[in-house]
């Protein structure tokens, strides 16, 4: 491989090891002399500039707007359970839909992170587009923004990627970032965010990336979308994130199975105990039915999945700013 290769190569690892694994193997001041050396060697020979080049996250100059995009696969938006009713009514939904248990089920089950839903597809392992969820059918391109986001990989850790991966998840801002953007909007009285969400939603939609650049934004993947390869995909939840994971794509660590209603009830406990520790805004628990081919016999009701349910929490009283 030759040096500049090499060079990017070590980049993306000391990017991944900081912001995804937060755990840095080198000190700040290696990471930018190295940024420096590529961006010095891209300056001399520009010919030698690639798309997943380490260089390449902030876009060059501001969008006049957004451009569309269809989903192929729509990105549908959950069935609420309030409840330990409504949760029971899930589960019974599926237990006569497929002759099944709840108690013999295992759940793939996740906080539900309170952000902004948005698809990112890699073509032969490179970032090639990225869109809002929009109406679930149509989105708008924000790929120049998305690049901006660091725990989000410009090329995909693997030596044999698939022709098409398309990675769902949510992006957010967590809350020290959020209250550090406000205390400078306000000294520059500037506009405050209502909260993290608002604030995600607000700098995604920027039209110029070096904005959105300078806001603390964090990704975690739920999901595949449109997907092309020779190989097949896992055939669990669980396990399809897991891949995702050793591609160098974040995945929330709250992530894990439970099977029966009491293993669900005690994993919605759990998290709602380590709610106001997680440095995040979170609205609840999703909870899938983890085994995929029960999924596709499961479908979809209208324009959410019966397989899935996002199980909230009451609402908090919201903070005044
Ligand atoms: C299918 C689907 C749709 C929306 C989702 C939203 C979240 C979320 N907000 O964390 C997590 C998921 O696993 C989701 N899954």
């Amino acid at each position: 491989m030759e040096q500049i290769e090499q060079l990017r190569q070590t980049l993306r690892q000391y990017e991944y090891e900081y912001h995804v694994l937060d755990n840095p193997s080198v000190p700040d001041a290696e990471y930018d002399r190295l940024m420096n050396e590529l961006k010095n060697i891209e300056w001399q020979h520009p010919e030698l500039i690639t798309l997943d080049s380490p260089t390449q996250r902030v876009g060059a100059k501001p969008l006049a707007g957004f451009a569309q995009v269809i989903h192929k696969i729509p990105m549908l938006s959950l069935d609420n359970a309030f409840g330990d009713d409504d949760l029971d009514g899930f589960l019974r939904r599926i237990e006569s839909y497929i002759h099944v248990s709840s108690s013999q089920l295992t759940f793939c089950c996740e906080p539900k992170l309170d952000g902004l839903a948005v698809s990112i597809l890699y073509e032969n392992g490179l970032l090639t587009r990225a869109a809002t969820r929009g109406d679930g059918t149509t989105g708008e391109d924000i790929t120049a923004n998305i690049r901006t986001i660091r725990n989000i990989p410009l090329k995909l850790n693997t030596l044999n990627p698939p022709a098409r991966l398309e990675v769902r998840g949510e992006v957010f801002m967590p809350q020290v970032g959020f209250n550090e953007l406000n205390e400078k909007a306000l000294a520059k009285g500037e506009k405050t965010f209502a909260n993290p969400r608002n604030a995600a939603a607000g700098s995604l939609r920027q039209l110029d990336p070096k904005i959105t650049r300078q806001r603390p934004l964090i990704f975690n993947a739920y999901g595949i979308g449109v997907y092309e390869s020779d190989d097949e995909l896992p055939n669990t939840q669980f396990e399809r994130l897991q891949w995702l994971k050793s591609l160098g794509i974040p995945v929330n660590d709250e992530i894990c199975l439970a099977q029966g209603r009491t293993a669900l009830l005690a994993y919605y406990t759990d998290i709602q105990t380590k709610r106001p520790t997680l440095g995040y805004d979170i609205d609840g628990t999703v909870l899938k039915v983890n085994d995929i081919a029960l999924q596709e016999q499961l479908g979809f009701i209208s324009r959410s999945p019966r397989w899935a349910i996002a199980y909230k929490f009451p609402a908090q009283e919201q903070m005044t700013i």
